[in-house]
């Protein structure tokens, strides 16, 4: 069966958000609808039905369980659209790019819609099982006596809401205490994590000053730029920052790692037919994708180093080299993390350590994050593939010939990468 081409046709997002600033009062929803109502109208999709829309949050209240199909009749796309939620951490926006391509690749739908959201202002706290279960039982009693013993049997502590933490389950630590034993492990020295933190900042501040973003952002509620973006940060600055999960050797910071985020981004996806027939051009295509898992139990260091293995073996299939392409596009978690991944595709001793077959070539790092990184614009989970996927896009249209490289690394041990051509 002949597959046809992925396109990528457009992309909208709405300004990323540190937690409780711009967004603190709006949700998964309203993030969502403000950033699909600004694709749609930049792409006149008013009233269409779309093969499909599909994404996800990474953290979700219990009513949000359609939380795609939910905003989608919110919005004005045709409400025959259908919808699905995906979630797979920090690798959703990127899954659901990958969900869509297939299907348009398969023939099984002509176009349609990834997105992903984040509203970590708004987050669910959950409860201790106890107290789930005297509700539970309390729910269950016929007299008002018999719900008030219920209610009143847990201990006061069980009371207490449980709050998002970020550990995983498997290791207890978090994701940050996780990369701090990456950046010892794989020797990425504080220096160097700073300076790729400065990179960030400075080539998205300038990729503002240049009006890059400006068909690809729209403003929501009062704000109309990401604002963890710093034009004032220095490595003086920088440097003098206290180590955030290891409070006395640690070499991670607030400046080198990402803050937790509110934010929602959108890609339209299509056959190269209904482009056409939509008179839109095409950005770049969708060429190849991998997913990869990694151990990180006994290896606590590898937790965000999944995409090694993912590249490996999608690089095989390209039939490319890490070297051959115009642009790259790391997520940047933590620049620690994007540091290690580095060195071990570029070093043959330590990439035969890995478990590679052999490093996979050099990456010109004029090439990386050409238009800022996590670091700067910030990183709402499920948000981020989104927009790195829109910015690679937008990056090939406009040189107008080329390739570029993602990676996007995830908690739990999983990585993907996706290779664009124009
Ligand atoms: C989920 C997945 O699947 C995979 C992934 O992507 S993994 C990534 C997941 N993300 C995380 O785990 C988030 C991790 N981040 C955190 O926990 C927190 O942001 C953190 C502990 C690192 C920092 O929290 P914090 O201490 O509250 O930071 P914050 O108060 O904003 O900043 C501390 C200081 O640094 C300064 N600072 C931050 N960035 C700076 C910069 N670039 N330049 C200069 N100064 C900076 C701030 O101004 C602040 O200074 P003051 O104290 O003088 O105000």
């Amino acid at each position: 069966m002949e597959t046809k081409k992925v396109a990528i046709i457009g992309y909208n997002r709405i300004p990323f958000a540190r937690m409780n600033t711009s967004y603190s009062e709006q949700g998964n929803q309203d993030l969502l609808l403000a950033s699909l109502n600004g694709l749609i109208d930049r792409y006149h999709l008013k009233g269409k039905r779309l093969g499909e829309v599909a994404g996800g949050a990474v953290i979700k209240h219990i009513s949000e369980s359609n939380l795609i199909r939910e905003t989608v009749m919110n919005t004005t796309l045709d409400p025959a659209t259908p919808a699905c939620d995906l979630q797979q951490a920090c690798d959703t926006g990127i899954e659901a790019a990958i969900y869509i391509g297939n299907k348009i690749a398969l023939g099984q739908i002509d176009c349609g819609i990834a997105c992903g959201v984040e509203a970590m202002s708004n987050i669910p706290f959950e409860s201790s099982p106890r107290l789930r279960k005297a509700l539970l039982k309390a729910n269950k009693e016929k007299s008002a006596f018999g719900k008030l013993k219920q209610l009143l049997s847990p201990k006061l502590k069980n009371w207490m809401p449980i709050p998002y933490k970020g550990q995983e389950p498997k290791t207890g630590l978090v994701m940050g205490e996780h990369t701090e034993i990456t950046a010892k492990y794989y020797n990425i020295s504080r220096e160097e994590q700073d300076q790729l933190a400065l990179k960030s900042h400075q080539n998205m501040a300038k990729a503002y000053d240049e009006g890059f973003f400006k068909d690809m952002i729209t403003p929501a509620f009062g704000l109309d730029k990401d604002n963890n973006m710093r034009r004032d940060s220095s490595i003086e600055k920088l440097s003098q920052l206290k180590p955030a999960f290891d409070k006395q050797n640690g070499t991670l910071t607030a400046g080198n790692s990402t803050p937790f985020t509110d934010g929602a981004s959108a890609i339209l996806l299509a056959s190269e037919e209904w482009a056409k027939a939509n008179n839109l051009p095409v950005l770049a295509y969708i060429t190849f994708s991998e997913l990869a898992g990694i151990e990180y139990v006994e290896n606590k260091q590898d937790l965000l180093l999944a995409p090694v293995f993912a590249a490996e073996r999608m690089l095989k299939k390209a039939g490319m080299n890490l070297s051959d392409f115009d642009y790259y596009e790391i997520h940047e978690a933590f620049a620690a993390q994007v540091l290690a991944t580095i060195k071990i595709w570029e070093n043959e001793e330590l990439a035969k350590k890995f478990g590679l077959e052999k490093a996979l070539g050099k990456i010109d790092r004029s090439k990386l994050n050409v238009k800022g990184g996590s670091l700067a614009a910030a990183h709402p989970f499920a948000a981020t593939g989104g927009r790195i996927i829109a910015t690679l896009a937008k990056l090939l249209h406009e040189k107008g010939s080329g390739k570029g490289f993602i990676s996007i690394c995830a908690a739990r041990g999983q990585g993907v990468t996706m290779i664009l051509e124009k």
